[in-house]
């Protein structure tokens, strides 16, 4: 163990998760996976501090930011660099299963795609953060983005549970206050900025997914 400050012990702030996605991206677009996954891990932390009701939604995010980071441990892990370069490897090497699931269920690529939809989920979860007002209620947002988004890729099992759980998040002042980014006004200065990046990294994945045909793996 390092010094007495240990890691999981500092207050968890969401600026420097955001942060993370402003790393995601080379001077030539392509996007680094390991900032990406990162960025997911960072995300997952401050899920679990909003309690364990949500247990149920950060234990599919560990699995599938574990699996991609055992890619890029793994031998070939210079494949994994950006997701572009993943893509290429995966497809040229015929290890992604397309239409159906067959010998590679748990494919870089299909992996990344779940994250991905949830990065959807999140750029507009925070835009109507962003826009609301003092009395706007954080189930509401969630559930509204989480319908308009990745709400279409879930089984219904799992959109009743989604849904059951948005109504456990706190109110918007206890919301900001676990952010831990300052007073509303920062708050909203700070998602100012977040926003466009976590945009730009979805528009991003979403055209190189779309030129591959990868949208709909399963
Ligand atoms: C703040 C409230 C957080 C609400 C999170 C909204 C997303 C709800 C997703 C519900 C997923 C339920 C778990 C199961 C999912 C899987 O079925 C499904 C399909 O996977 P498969 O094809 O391998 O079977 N998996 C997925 O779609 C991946 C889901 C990944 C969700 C990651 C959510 C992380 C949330 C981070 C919250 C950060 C909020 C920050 C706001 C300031």
């Amino acid at each position: 163990m390092a010094g007495p400050v240990a890691a999981e012990d500092q207050k968890f702030c969401l600026k420097e998760v955001l942060d993370t996605f402003k790393l995601c991206l080379s001077e030539n677009k392509e996007v680094y996976l390991e900032h990406y996954v990162a960025g997911w891990r960072g995300l997952v932390r401050f899920l679990n501090s909003l309690g364990s009701v949500f247990g149920f939604i950060s234990k599919d995010a560990v699995k599938k930011i574990q699996i991609l980071v055992a890619f890029l441990n793994d031998e070939n892990g210079s494949q994994y660099v950006t997701i572009q370069s993943m893509v290429k490897y995966e497809l040229e090497n015929e290890l992604v299963d397309l239409t159906k699931c067959g010998k590679y269920p748990e494919s870089g690529c299909r992996t990344l795609l779940r994250l991905h939809r949830a990065l959807r989920w999140l750029e507009l979860f925070l835009e109507r953060l962003r826009t609301s007002t003092e009395d706007s209620k954080t189930s509401v947002m969630c559930a509204e983005a989480y319908n308009e988004s990745l709400a279409q890729h879930h089984i219904w099992m799992i959109r009743k549970a989604a849904n059951l759980s948005f109504c456990m998040l706190p109110g918007r002042p206890a919301f900001f206050e676990v952010m831990n980014v300052g007073p509303p006004e920062q708050v909203l200065a700070m998602l100012g900025e977040a926003i466009p990046l976590i945009s730009e990294v979805y528009q991003i994945t979403e055209a190189l997914y779309a030129q591959h045909n990868l949208l709909d793996l399963p």
